[in-house]
């Protein structure tokens, strides 16, 4: 059996000296989609902040594509950030910069130097997400769902072997909430491995996949018929 993409043990969460969820244990393997559900405060935001590097694992053990959270180095992150796909509730991109320039920054940031392999990669990722025709437009121009069709292109510029998906649709309408939902299946269906923490049970009820939760400090995989809180 293929390594897991990510691994915890009895991994505690914090914010700053506040111990948020306690003793996670969770595996996910290469092909998974998770939803992570909870409520406003229960600790999502801080669960995924402590996969991505933003927030220091101090107890326990944690394997995230290759890199061990405990001991992960400063220097490390941009690296651990290679391998993950992250997408915001606020989508987080450059908003007076056009979509091409948006993608580009990243891979010129990571280390893509050849004009002719970043054209065809960022051309490649729009297409995935049904944005090529609008390449030239400014961030801003944009509508929400389009802006977060680029984010999830941006997340997809280096392969990532994870995507770690904190409330994607949060900012969006009812509508396009299931749009982008469409979007994020066909990328699983097409080999990735999500992790998506929502508070959208209409999403939830539509697509089916497995569900972790976090309650009272802890964090546990449910069935699928979770109720609306
Ligand atoms: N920067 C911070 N400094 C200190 N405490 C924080 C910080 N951010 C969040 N917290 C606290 O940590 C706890 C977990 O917050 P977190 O944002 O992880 O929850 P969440 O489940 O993602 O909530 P939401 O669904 O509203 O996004 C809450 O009690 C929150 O008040």
């Amino acid at each position: 059996m293929e390594k897991p993409v990510l691994h915890l043990e009895n991994a505690d969460i914090y914010q700053r000296d506040n111990l948020v969820i306690s003793n996670v244990n969770l595996t996910i393997n290469k092909g998974d989609f998770y939803y992570l559900i909870g409520k406003t405060g229960s600790g999502k935001s801080s669960l995924m902040k402590t996969l991505y590097g933003d927030i220091r694992l101090q107890s326990g053990t944690g394997m995230i594509v290759d890199f061990d959270l405990k001991d992960l180095k400063d220097k490390e992150i941009p690296f651990l950030r290679r391998k993950i796909g992250i997408v915001f509730q606020d989508f987080k991109l450059l908003n007076d910069t056009t979509v091409f320039g948006n993608l580009e920054f990243v891979l010129k940031a990571t280390g893509w130097k050849n004009k002719v392999e970043i054209k065809q990669k960022i051309n490649e990722v729009l297409e995935k997400v049904g944005m090529q025709s609008q390449y030239y437009k400014m961030a801003f121009e944009l509508s929400g769902g389009e802006q977060q069709r680029v984010a999830i292109a941006r997340a997809l510029l280096n392969d990532p072997e994870l995507i770690l998906a904190d409330e994607p649709t949060g900012n969006l309408d009812p509508k396009t909430s299931l749009e982008v939902m469409h979007l994020l299946n066909e990328i699983h269906k097409s080999g990735k491995t999500i992790l998506m923490a929502t508070h959208d049970y209409q999403l939830i009820v539509k697509f089916k996949h497995k569900t972790l939760k976090v309650e009272a400090g802890e964090l546990f995989e449910v069935s699928q018929q979770v109720k609306s809180e």
